[in-house]
């Protein structure tokens, strides 16, 4: 059975999927006192709790009750691959309707960032992409996204304090989830993760710029270009079609102005096809009076596609053409280029989905 909010229960709820008022309106439906619901949410939010009996301070014939109602917990580990240097860990994880999402942790200097996955599959058909194999399934809920965060967090053993929305699926295209999502994340009952450590990478849906430009939500976007003009993009990105550099442009002003934050532009370099001079003087007409920042991502070949990383110098003399413009450009570093470094990749492979 599947809810509105995407989630979908087998017997029993999953309490993350809800808002905090929601969890607070459940609560009183079983007689609970209003301060239940920020003790509960201390338990379901903070740690990754294997069993009821470790809440002590809930009422044992609260917690007998909720054993039979709600779910501790939305996914359980299937296979887990770890970098040879041990600073990123790619995780697949099994959903309780059968499907499979993946998670990556990453340990830099400043802490630990969990990418995190938004949707079973994609419907977007970036051309690059491992995440559109088997096409779109379904959005994940809430809790969903919140117990990859927790998972990841419980099995690395450090606290997690960033987190991007950089796993399979479209964030923009499940947007009342992910705005749940960061009010947990977000909130002191949960990891208390700051605004400015949260990442949402779009690959350029419209409305939903406008939407978190709208709400003010101090969140970094990253918008993923990867060309510099329609025609290019809308090869490689069919999502331009419906919104062309026309729109996304202006929208993505509109974030600057209204949020004051600086946007991060994502440019995977694909060698001979994106990756030419004329592209990189192209780029810079396109965002040159923009508040920006360009990544720069050599692309993970994807098996079965016929992308391929530039060599170095190319992507230096790249990045250099930006440099001069007066743009702020990074090369991606790269993690765990060992494991399946393309997002949706081991899914790919445990699945047969190649
Ligand atoms: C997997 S997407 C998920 C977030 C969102 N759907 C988007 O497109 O921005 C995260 C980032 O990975 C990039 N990406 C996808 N496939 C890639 C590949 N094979 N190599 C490098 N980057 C890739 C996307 O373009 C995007 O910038
Ligand atoms: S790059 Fe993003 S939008 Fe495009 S197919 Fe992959 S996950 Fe979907």
């Amino acid at each position: 059975m599947s809810t509105e909010n995407g989630a979908v229960f087998m017997m029993s709820i999953n309490l993350k999927d809800l808002t905090f008022d929601q969890i607070k309106e459940f609560l009183s439906s079983l007689d609970q006192p209003p301060y239940r619901a920020s003790q509960l949410a201390r338990w379901l939010f903070q740690r990754c709790c294997q069993s009821w009996e470790e809440m002590t301070d809930l009422p044992r014939d609260l917690r007998v009750k909720l054993q039979d109602m709600v779910q501790l917990k939305s996914l359980t580990l299937m296979q887990k691959q770890v970098s040879l240097q041990g600073d990123t860990v790619k995780y697949l994880y099994r959903l309780v309707d059968g499907q499979a999402i993946e998670s990556v942790l990453m340990r830099y200097h400043y802490g630990c960032t969990a990418c995190i996955s938004t949707q079973v599959g994609c419907r977007m058909g970036c051309r690059f992409c491992a995440s559109t194999a088997g096409g779109f399934i379904r959005n994940l809920s809430p809790g969903e996204m919140y117990d990859q965060v927790l998972a990841m967090q419980f099995d690395f053993g450090e606290k997690i304090n960033h987190v991007v929305l950089m796993g399979s699926g479209e964030p923009l295209d499940n947007l009342d989830n992910v705005l749940i999502f960061l009010d947990h994340i977000h909130a002191p009952y949960g990891l208390h993760i700051g605004y400015r450590h949260i990442t949402i990478s779009t690959c350029g849906i419209v409305p939903g710029i406008l939407e978190l430009s709208r709400r003010r939500l101090p969140v970094t976007l990253a918008v993923s270009l990867h060309a510099p003009n329609d025609k290019l993009r809308s090869h490689l990105m069919p999502v331009n079609r419906r919104y062309p550099l026309g729109e996304l442009i202006p929208a993505c002003r509109e974030y600057v102005k209204r949020t004051g934050r600086r946007i991060t532009f994502e440019y995977a370099l694909l060698s001979g096809v994106n990756d030419s001079p004329h592209f990189a003087e192209e780029l810079v007409r396109l965002v040159k009076d923009l508040l920006c920042h360009i990544n720069l991502i050599p692309v993970n070949p994807v098996s079965g596609k016929k992308f391929s990383r530039p060599p170095a110098t190319r992507v230096k003399y790249f990045k250099n053409i930006l440099e001069r413009a007066g743009l702020a450009v990074t090369v991606r570093r790269e993690l765990g280029s060992d494991i399946d470094a393309a997002c949706g990749q081991l899914r790919r492979r445990v699945l047969g989905l190649l």
